[in-house]
């Protein structure tokens, strides 16, 4: 059974009748243009934005969730994380335990262990680095083991070291019954770590399946408008742009 399934989801001028399931111990790549619409597909997912169509979680229709229910089975790591007051980097972790009302220690310090903040914990978050301050937001979604991890854009400012690190622990969440859907702009990257890819374009699913049938010359031409380069057998696979 699928762990979440969209049918004929839209969104007004963002997403047209999007049907995507995502599978247990499954990592989804979504890939796409600025404003392709992977952002308001997570968002969807997460129920942060009101749909038409049906979204199911397990069994049941996402709307059925009550929030908690919903917190504890799926977690979101947005583009875009700011705290409002200058809290340690332990307390923005332990914010991810809310859904269980708890504040596991043990939890807690894992989860900045995997994400290498945990030298951080009584820090003030907003006096770390862009890159550090992101392993601090992902932290907080893994301290919730959420069944599903929706990231969007996760690697954005991560240097090459932690770009690798964060896909191979996000890839390594991804086993048994849990998943993780995320967006990202490295094709080479989503060739590399992801199982399926979700091409998205003009909030149309354009292509869905393996990297090597969604990412095709003739796919990327189309979508992106720019010739490529692609060597998807290669260790690591080969997506560069010519010209
Ligand atoms: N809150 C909003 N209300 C209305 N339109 C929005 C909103 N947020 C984004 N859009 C529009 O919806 C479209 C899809 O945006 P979205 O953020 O989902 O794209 P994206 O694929 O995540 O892009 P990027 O790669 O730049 O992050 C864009 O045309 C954008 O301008």
């Amino acid at each position: 059974m699928a762990v979440i399934k969209m049918t004929d989801v839209s969104l007004a001028h963002r997403l047209a009748r999007v049907n995507l399931d995502l599978q247990p111990g499954e990592v989804l790549g979504l890939i796409g243009p600025n404003g392709a619409g992977k952002t308001s597909l997570l968002h969807c997912f997460a129920g942060v934005e009101s749909y038409t169509g049906e979204i199911r979680l397990l069994d049941a229709a996402l709307s059925d969730y009550s929030g908690e229910q919903r917190a504890r089975l799926m977690g979101l790591l947005p583009q875009r994380c700011q705290s409002a007051w200058s809290l340690s980097v332990g307390d923005i972790i332990r914010l991810g335990r809310l859904p269980w009302r708890d504040d596991c220690p043990e939890k807690v310090s894992q989860a900045a262990r995997m994400t290498g903040v945990n030298q951080w914990l009584d820090h003030p978050v907003d006096q770390l680095s862009g890159g550090e301050q992101a392993r601090v937001w992902l932290a907080r979604v893994l301290a919730g083991e959420p069944r599903v991890l929706l990231a969007d854009e996760p690697l954005a400012s991560l240097d090459l070291y932690y770009q690798c690190h964060i896909l191979t622990l996000l890839r390594d969440y991804a086993q048994g019954e849990r998943s993780v859907m995320l967006s990202m702009h490295d094709l080479s990257m989503a060739a590399r770590y992801c199982d399926r890819l979700c091409l998205l374009h003009q909030g149309e699913v354009f292509a869905l399946g393996s990297p090597a049938e969604v990412l095709t010359r003739e796919n990327l031409l189309a979508v992106y408008q720019v010739q490529v380069q692609l060597d998807l057998a290669a260790t690591p696979p080969v997506v560069s742009v010519i010209g």
